[in-house]
């Protein structure tokens, strides 16, 4: 068996948006439902969701067959929790709270065996089609794609270095953390915080990489595609259930009176 491709880490490279949705429901038929809705990619979230990086493999197997592409979110840049995603046949990871080029090596470090970094090495593993795919083991950094999340003031003075560090394929402002950091708690749409995003997706863009962002103001996404983010998640799977229920329940309570 050949290596599979990464066609997100492909339409990245090849400069096309892609368009996400960011997914913190631990269920494989929410997932595999979601993922024949339109999206070109879903972010398995495990920082902040009751999922960890194992609970991942049904939602992985689930979207295998859909024309969308898994983005896993370990917790936090853990070489053991990284290797097991990537056991698991994770092939594009988003790294939580990447505070400088030091520490974005160390995140390409995690993904790559060695002698060019640290993962760990084994044979039955769904990532290697369980040993049928030839000359998994020297290849596999090909078609994985490494994306960094930038999230406080002090990230943000460092993206320039970080963007230089030969392996990350994307760096991700992510919003919500960027707004406390900066004194904003809990307010992503800040004139403030939205100038500090825009500002971040534009300088990694002129240094080159594909820049990315979460937001569910679709005004602000579309600036953001403007400004030059190429993975733009739009929505939450919780946040459209909720906003469909609700929608529903007051469509019937205004009817009854
Ligand atoms: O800082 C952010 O923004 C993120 O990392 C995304 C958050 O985790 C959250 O909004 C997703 O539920």
């Amino acid at each position: 068996m050949d290596l599979p491709k990464n066609a997100f880490k492909a339409a990245l490279r090849a400069g096309h948006t892609q368009i996400g949705l960011w997914c913190t429901i631990p269920d494989p038929t929410v997932a595999e439902m979601l993922g024949a809705t339109g999206y070109d990619w879903m972010l398995l979230d495990t920082e902040h969701s009751p999922m960890d990086v194992l609970g991942t493999l049904p939602l992985l197997r689930a979207l295998a067959p859909a024309p969308v592409s898994a983005v896993v979110r370990p917790a936090s840049l853990d070489v053991v929790e990284i290797k097991k995603a990537l056991d698991c046949g994770a092939r594009s990871l988003l790294i939580p709270y990447i505070q400088s080029a030091e520490e974005a090596r160390a995140a390409v470090a995690a993904v790559r065996y060695p002698p060019a970094g640290i993962r760990g090495v084994a044979g039955m593993t769904r990532a290697s089609g369980y040993g049928t795919i030839a000359g998994y083991h020297r290849r596999a950094g090909e078609e994985i794609c490494l994306l960094l999340q930038v999230e406080t003031a002090e990230a943000l003075g460092e993206i320039e270095a970080i963007a230089a560090v030969e392996g990350v394929d994307g760096i991700f402002v992510g919003p919500a953390d960027l707004a406390a950091s900066l004194g904003h708690p809990g307010e992503t749409g800040h004139p403030e915080v939205k100038a500090a995003v825009l500002d971040a997706i534009r300088r990694i863009s002129a240094a080159g990489l594909p820049p990315g962002v979460l937001t569910l103001d679709q005004a602000f996404a579309a600036e953001a595609v403007e400004a030059g983010a190429r993975f733009v998640a739009v929505d939450l799977d919780l946040s459209l259930l909720q906003r469909g229920a609700r929608a529903r329940a007051a469509e019937w309570r205004a009817r009854l009176g």
